[in-house]
């Protein structure tokens, strides 16, 4: 009688489009990829269900690749999507390359992803956000209090949606600007047609300063949702609107403010001393150098087992470091 196969299954994903996941997005072979980690090691310090998509760029480096795949993240490469000629000035000059986020909607193997910027950190498991009700685009509101913002009527007159009551938005400026989200973080429903519809009406929309973030603010206007702050803290509302921030509530911070990228930071820049800062700065170094929440694989050779009906299939497992943790299977 031969022994009862090893059953070696790892647990099936989803095989269906309910399959969920975090994406994030990475170009060039700079030090974003420092961010990426962090994030892919903060996601596992939170015991997220949910494996974490990067999308790369082709100039991501085959090592930085394998990098992102040793700590369990799924690693898919893009083409880049560029917005039409034009002599738009960006806010930052290398906003050209984030239209390519763009490609995220075509990944409809999954129902629905979070998307996070690489310079975002979850400190508290947002899992949950998976669960929002379908046929909504959600995100967290900016802040237009930044000097990045001094080509917007906004800033000129010193109106904030984060604050406006502060200033009221004036009748002979016409109506109030709609809420307008920061596209670091944000809860979609991957979909070919809206993928499709995407590149289309990207081909004929002239940039704008804040690139994707204003093309995604444009296209999704009437079925945005804002969410609360705590799922995406612009550094700058600690010192815009401070009214509006607890600290010890946040669950996502996004390190966007000028010079407070961890990985870069100097603490030179305007801000940049807040105890705050600081503190945050901090918490995310203290993940990324966190040897216990990194995440070596190594694939063994896949083992066969019988099914229920006898047929000899093949399985693969995983087998982790003995010294790390086992990470959740990245579920291609
Ligand atoms: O050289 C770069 C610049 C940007 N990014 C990606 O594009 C996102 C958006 O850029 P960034 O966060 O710098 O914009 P910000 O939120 O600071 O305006 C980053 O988080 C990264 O995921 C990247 O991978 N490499
Ligand atoms: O390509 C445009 C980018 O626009 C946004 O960043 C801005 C925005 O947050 C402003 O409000 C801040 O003042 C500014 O510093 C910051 O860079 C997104 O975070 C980023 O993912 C990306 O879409
Ligand atoms: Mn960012």
């Amino acid at each position: 009688m031969a022994p009862a196969a090893v059953n070696l299954d790892i647990i099936p994903t989803a095989s269906n489009s309910k399959k969920r996941a975090y994406v994030t997005f990475l170009a060039g072979n700079g030090d974003y990829i420092k961010g990426v980690v962090g994030l892919a090691k903060g996601l596992r310090k939170v015991n997220s269900a949910y494996p974490l998509v990067v999308v790369v760029l082709p100039d991501v480096p085959e090592e930085h690749r394998r990098i992102l795949e040793s700590q369990g993240c799924i690693v898919k490469e893009i083409e880049p999507v560029y917005p039409p000629e034009s002599q738009t000035q960006f806010a930052m000059a290398y906003y050209v390359i984030n239209y390519s986020k763009l490609r995220i909607w075509k990944f409809v193997e999954y129902g629905k992803m979070i998307y996070l910027d690489g310079d975002i950190q979850v400190f508290d498991n947002i899992d949950h956000l998976f669960d929002l009700p379908d046929g909504h685009f959600y995100a967290v509101m900016d802040c237009f209090c930044e000097k990045t913002w001094s080509h917007s009527p906004q800033y000129q007159i010193g109106y904030c949606q984060q604050s406006p009551e502060k200033v009221q938005w004036p009748a002979d400026m016409g109506p109030k600007p709609s809420l307008f989200f920061n596209a670091g973080m944000f809860v979609f429903e991957p979909s070919i047609s809206t993928y499709d519809d995407l590149l289309k009406t990207l081909r004929v929309t002239p940039p704008t300063p804040f690139a994707e973030q204003d093309f995604l603010n444009m296209y999704f206007k009437d079925i945005y949702k804002p969410i609360p702050l705590v799922y995406n803290l612009v550094l700058a509302m600690l010192w815009r609107h401070p009214e509006n921030v607890d600290v010890d509530e946040v669950k996502v911070v996004h390190y966007c403010a000028a010079g407070s990228k961890p990985w870069r930071y100097t603490g030179e820049e305007e801000n940049m001393q807040r105890e705050d800062i600081k503190m945050f700065v901090k918490k995310w170094w203290d993940i990324y150098n966190d040897k216990s929440l990194d995440c070596n694989k190594k694939p063994i050779l896949a083992a066969s087992s019988n099914n229920i009906k006898g047929e000899m299939v093949l399985s693969s497992a995983l087998i982790s470091d003995p010294k790390v943790p086992v990470c959740a299977p990245s579920a291609a």
